[in-house]
């Protein structure tokens, strides 16, 4: 008999539960693209597929629940699963589908990317899903990713200030979840600062706020560069850094797709690592 195990070398898995951009800057394809930019074999489950481009989203198609939870047996029967994240949920039947999973196969290493509404303001969560979204998928979550509007809705909380901040991120931990990473790109000033907060201590990580439209797919790019370092076996602090890194590079290096809201550059963050790589500006010359 073969076997099939022998001489293969075991890498890092990630699993990306969310929405299909076909315009291939947000959802699945931005999270795939960031598990390989980092050493991470990707995996996904769909729960919709959406007619997108970076101009706005022309149409959703949800996947049924059965559709959802098929997905993701499939990959937790067979496959390892070192660290998931989930980005676009869209229905609380959906929720309700990945939350049972979640606890079927008892995975730990879980960031959720509270996805709500696209940049172009299409609604990515319907507004029924939240209540689920809270009391069934949040409690099982190691790590949760809101932008302030999001930990807005999440919370019921208005938040303007750092002092705003920080109470949201501890009303969250009371919810279940290990870690809240608020990120800080829908603020303004010189720095774009994400805050975490493991229930003890804030830490926050900082960097130059870009001046660029073209953040299409940021938080689905951070929120899977965080969930590779974990995959990695990073702590969430660790896996933190890298993450913001990540985005950090990815919008800097600006690349030139589409007409509307751009998306960022996955493959910048690796690049800026290898010298003598080539680069978006090479190609153009
Ligand atoms: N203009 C910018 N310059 C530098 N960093 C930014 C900028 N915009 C966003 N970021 C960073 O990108 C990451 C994602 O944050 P953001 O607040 O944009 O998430 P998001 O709104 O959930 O994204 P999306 O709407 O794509 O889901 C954070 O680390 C944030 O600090
Ligand atoms: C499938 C999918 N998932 C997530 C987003 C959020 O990204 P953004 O807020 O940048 O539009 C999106 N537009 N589409």
């Amino acid at each position: 008999m073969v076997d099939v195990q022998s001489s293969r070398r075991q890498v890092p898995r990630a699993l990306t539960i969310a929405g299909s951009d076909s315009g291939g800057g947000a959802g699945i394809q931005a999270d795939l693209k960031t598990f390989q930019e980092l050493g991470v074999f990707g995996m996904s489950a769909i729960t919709a597929v959406t007619a997108q481009n970076t101009t706005g989203v022309q149409a959703v198609y949800p996947l049924s629940p059965e559709a959802v939870t098929e997905q993701i047996r499939s990959v937790g029967r067979d496959i390892r699963v070192d660290a998931l994240k989930t980005g676009m949920l869209f229905s609380h039947e959906i929720i309700e589908a990945v939350a049972a999973s979640l606890e079927e196969f008892k995975w730990t290493r879980v960031v959720v990317d509270p996805v709500m509404v696209a940049k172009g303001g299409s609604v990515l969560l319907q507004d029924a899903a939240l209540s689920a979204f809270k009391r069934k998928l949040l409690p099982l979550v190691e790590v949760v990713t809101p932008n302030i509007p999001e930990a807005e809705r999440l919370t019921g909380m208005t938040i303007r200030n750092a002092s705003n901040k920080r109470d949201a991120a501890k009303q969250l931990i009371d919810l279940g979840i290990r870690y809240v990473v608020m990120k800080g790109g829908h603020e303004t000033g010189e720095e774009a600062v994400d805050l975490l907060y493991d229930g003890y201590c804030f830490s926050e990580f900082s960097a130059k706020r870009i001046d660029t439209v073209h953040t299409h797919g940021t938080g689905c790019t951070f929120s899977a560069a965080l969930t590779a370092g974990l995959a990695h076996g990073l702590s969430v602090e660790l896996a933190v850094q890298q993450a913001k890194a990540f985005i950090q590079a990815a919008i800097e290096d600006g690349i030139q797709i589409g007409g509307g809201i751009g998306p960022t550059n996955h493959w910048a963050y690796r690049q800026q690592r290898t010298p003598g790589a080539w680069t978006a500006e090479q190609s153009l010359a």
